[in-house]
């Protein structure tokens, strides 16, 4: 019996309703498999945890952590609470930084059964390598001045070693996929960082001549993921240009509540942390119409991961069926709750 252990982060908002739905197929998945268990810990780490404690999690919440095969998380963020930039550094991004999840792989295809907002989707499937670690996102810089002197400074970091680790990881898995990578680049306005992760790029792919490279500024390749997704396989992008690529990877598979990510730590000193692309959905929580095939899916990466790939494999397939079959949350076009769909995907799971 191989046996993971799993810290469960809700979080905030539809986290609530998608991860009980998800860990409901991961057991039945387990269950149907008979030789993997898993235990799962849950942890009530969120902004209503911030109201009473004053932080996102305790002081030796890494610690606690640290134990684990792996991190499951729904979403982060209750601004009505918690300033967002607050809740997310006390708690997702302080996990993937202290815990070197130093890559984010999102993918996004044409899924059956689900329509995708574009005229021409052409059978697309994409997967976003974002680098997760440094970039745009950081704590450097400051606020001078209140008012109408006030200045704000917000420094970018991009380092040889962040950037050539997440090209060379969008190389390796283009070798594993269709032999093609693509560089999200804007190197016609930003002076510094872009030009450099450019030279990186075309030093790294010299190392890998059997792949097809090309790079875009991410203005364009935005509008090629509306106007040709097909043409991509792996894109490699900085923080920020993966997070909002993802988004609309989401968006042009039919919404975001299905799109699905993890936080890789290559090193091996950390667990991996897997959570949905979307956030905690204030505007639907409480209702019960949460997609949960976002999370779900997340679960397919986490077995992946765990190499138990057949399995993750057999569920995305079920998944599809499910959404062939119509039986979809309203954000995709049906009228089926989070719970529904989850049901339908374990009993289709027993019955396999
Ligand atoms: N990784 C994370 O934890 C994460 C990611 C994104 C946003 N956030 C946080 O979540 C909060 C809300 O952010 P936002 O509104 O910008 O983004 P969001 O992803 O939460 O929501 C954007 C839109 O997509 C819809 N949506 C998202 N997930 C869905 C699902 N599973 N099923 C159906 N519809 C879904 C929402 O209803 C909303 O209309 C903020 O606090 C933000 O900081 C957290
Ligand atoms: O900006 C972030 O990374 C938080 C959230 O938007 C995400 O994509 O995980
Ligand atoms: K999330
Ligand atoms: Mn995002």
């Amino acid at each position: 019996m191989k046996k993971f252990e799993i810290a469960v982060i809700p979080g905030d908002g539809i986290g609530k309703e998608v991860v009980p739905a998800a860990l409901d197929v991961l057991q039945t998945v387990a269950d149907v498999h008979g030789g993997i268990q898993f235990d799962w810990t849950e942890f009530p780490w969120n902004c209503d945890y911030y109201l009473e404690h004053g932080k996102m999690m305790p002081d030796n919440g890494l610690e606690i952590l640290q134990g684990f095969d792996g991190i499951f998380l729904g979403a982060i963020g209750n601004p009505q609470l918690v300033p967002d930039h607050v809740s997310l550094w006390g708690l997702l991004i302080k996990i993937r930084r202290e815990f070197e999840q130093v890559i984010n792989i999102r993918p996004a295809k044409c899924m059956k059964g689900i329509r995708s907002p574009l005229v021409n989707p052409n059978d697309f499937d994409l997967i976003v390598v974002r680098e997760n670690s440094e970039g745009e996102y950081s704590e450097i810089g400051g606020r001078i001045h209140r008012g109408e002197d006030e200045i704000a400074v917000q420094n970018a970091i991009f380092t040889r070693k962040g950037v050539e680790r997440a090209m060379r990881y969008a190389f390796e898995l283009a070798k594993k996929r269709r032999g093609h990578v693509t560089s999200a680049t804007k190197s016609n306005g930003i002076f510094h960082s872009m030009p450099f992760w450019d030279e990186v790029f075309n030093d790294v792919k010299k190392d890998y001549r059997e792949i097809e490279s090309a790079a875009f500024h991410i203005d364009a390749l935005a509008a090629f993921f509306v106007t040709r997704p097909q043409i991509f396989d792996v894109i490699v992008a900085s923080n920020l240009f993966g997070d909002i690529l993802t988004d609309l990877g989401g968006a042009i598979m039919g919404s975001i509540g299905i799109a699905p990510a993890a936080n890789i730590n290559l090193n091996g000193k950390y667990p991996s942390m897997f959570e949905p692309v979307h956030g905690s959905a204030p505007d639907i929580y409480g209702k019960g119409i949460a997609n949960p095939i976002g999370q779900i899916w997340t679960a397919k990466m986490m077995l992946d991961h765990f190499g138990e790939d057949e399995l993750g494999k057999k569920m995305l397939e079920v998944l599809e069926e499910v959404t062939a079959d119509g039986i979809k949350t309203p954000d995709i076009g049906g009228n089926a709750s989070t719970r529904e769909v989850a049901n339908e995907v374990c009993r289709r799971l027993k019955a396999l």
